[in-house]
């Protein structure tokens, strides 16, 4: 199906307007007529075209007159400037005001259609550039990876070496361990850096949209699908995509991204034409996906393809050494903290990572009462582990002294009661950290009495119940 092209046509010679006007129609094209130029300029400030074809040569304003006053109106839209003398110098000046093409008369309305179709498809692509660039500065607050731990110190080490070659990166770790800020940071150290970033996340999108904006889809390819609309592939060709959530990607599109990886090929869905890309691919997941691979979820050949550089994010708690650089990053101009909540904030497990982080320190600048974070500021799970490591820190110094007192049980009560906040309390992982059966962690908690300090009296009962019928 012949896709239309919205023309205004600007011609003070009746019948080739006429009959120009009349032959587009027919090819199904929306065309307006104007026979001069201060009626085309009317018409320009109520509707939009694709594009404008202009005769050079008007009574009262000219072709290349009429170009230049759209461009003083800022009024954006490809022209195709026609002559019945093509000379030289008028095609480089309408050229040079930025006309799209110049045709001489008589020619053929097939060629005038040709060259509408080329300048609607310029037209076309530099509206989208100009969309992606002005979405790419909103979301373009640089972001820099934070982090002097040599965990860190890998990772961007690792970063510098892959950044120069064009191979696929998989990216692995928890949620909010920063894949995406890699993924910037691989990107703007790269090649491509002038070239465009895009990034689509697989778990955000229903399975059925996810092929559709990877590969995109012609019109009337299923219901909704209202014109042709290029994939995110196309889009970022000559730069780089980044594919979030991977491990959630369809079993059924996995096909159709292996075929990219391994030549560039994309098919948009509903068209038979292969298109040829090249972008640099940089997945992101969560997921350990060679499990998935032994699950049946994931394709084994893909992740081989797109396993060829790994980068491994390590979660926050394993370089904690990190958190304090963080906090002094997030932390608002003009803001301080004070130790007990910066100890707070080191001794915490972090089971959400930095984003967690993030996440804390603005909470606790909305919750604060001066420029300063204080313990109080901080959600109630920090504070409550913060002053229970606190007693047991205490109270293992204070028997230290004295020496009626059994160093053993009371090292073995910080232990547990240390690796159980860590643990956020949960005691099957406690009991497998500590290498005890869970039966085992339960008579310890009830014998050091931590029980009734660490859980909520429901629970307590279900424990004590479990000891008691264990024993
Ligand atoms: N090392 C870091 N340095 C600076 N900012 C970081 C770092 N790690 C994470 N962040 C910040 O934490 C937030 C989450 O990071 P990001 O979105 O990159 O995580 P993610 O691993 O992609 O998470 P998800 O798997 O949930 O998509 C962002 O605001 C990001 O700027």
């Amino acid at each position: 199906m012949v896709e239309s092209i919205s023309v205004l046509l600007v011609e003070d010679d009746y019948d080739f307007r006429d009959s120009c006007a009349r032959w587009m129609q027919r090819k199904g094209h929306r065309v307006v007529a104007a026979a001069g130029g201060a009626e085309a300029l009317a018409i320009c400030q109520r509707n939009d075209f694709d594009v404008g074809v202009f005769d050079m040569n008007m009574p009262g304003m000219s072709g290349i007159e009429l170009l230049q006053r759209l461009r003083d109106d800022k009024i954006d839209m490809e022209v195709v400037i026609l002559t019945g003398q093509g000379t030289i110098e008028s095609a480089v000046q309408a050229m040079k005001l930025g006309a799209t093409d110049y045709l001489t008369k008589p020619c053929p309305l097939g060629d005038l259609e040709h060259h509408c179709r080329l300048a609607r498809d310029r037209s076309r692509l530099r509206r989208e550039n100009k969309q992606l660039k002005a979405m790419m500065t909103r979301n373009e607050k640089v972001t820099e990876l934070i982090g002097d731990s040599e965990e860190m110190r890998t990772v961007a080490t690792w970063i510098k070496r892959i950044a120069p070659t064009s191979k696929p990166v998989l990216i692995t770790g928890e949620s909010g361990t920063g894949k995406e800020v890699v993924a910037k940071t691989i990107w703007r150290s790269s090649h491509l850096k002038d070239h465009p970033f895009l990034a689509i996340n697989c778990a955000a999108l229903p399975e059925s949209l996810v092929e559709s904006e990877l590969f995109g889809h012609e019109k009337g390819s299923f219901t909704g699908a209202y014109a042709d609309k290029p994939g995110l592939f196309e889009v970022a060709n000559g730069g780089t995509l980044l594919i979030d959530e991977l491990g959630e990607m369809p079993l059924s599109l996995q096909p159709k991204l292996l075929r990219v990886l391994e030549d560039g090929s994309i098919r948009r869905i509903g068209s038979h034409k292969e298109r040829k890309v090249d972008v640099r691919i940089i997945a992101a997941t969560n997921r350990d996906l060679s499990e998935d691979v032994k699950r049946g979820t994931f394709r084994e050949d893909l992740f081989y393809r797109v396993n060829v550089l790994p980068i491994h994010l390590p979660p926050l708690r394993d370089h904690r050494r990190d958190v304090d650089l963080l906090i002094d990053h997030f932390i608002p101009k003009g803001w301080s903290i004070d130790a007990e909540a910066r100890a707070a904030m080191n001794e915490h497990h972090w089971p959400g990572n930095v984003r967690e982080l993030i996440n804390v320190i603005e909470r606790a600048t909305i919750l604060a009462d001066h420029d300063e974070i204080t313990l109080d500021d901080l959600p109630r799970d920090l504070i409550q582990a913060h002053r229970l490591e606190n007693d047991a820190t205490r109270s293992l110094s204070s028997r230290q002294n004295d020496p009626k007192s059994d160093l053993l049980d009371e090292v073995t009560e910080a232990h547990i009661l240390a690796v159980l906040e860590r643990e956020n309390g949960n005691k099957a992982k406690t009991a497998r950290v500590l290498g005890i059966h869970r039966r085992k962690l339960y008579r310890l908690l009830e014998r050091y009495q931590i029980l009734h300090s660490h859980q909520d009296n429901h629970e307590a009962e279900s424990i004590d119940a479990a000891v008691s019928s264990a024993s």
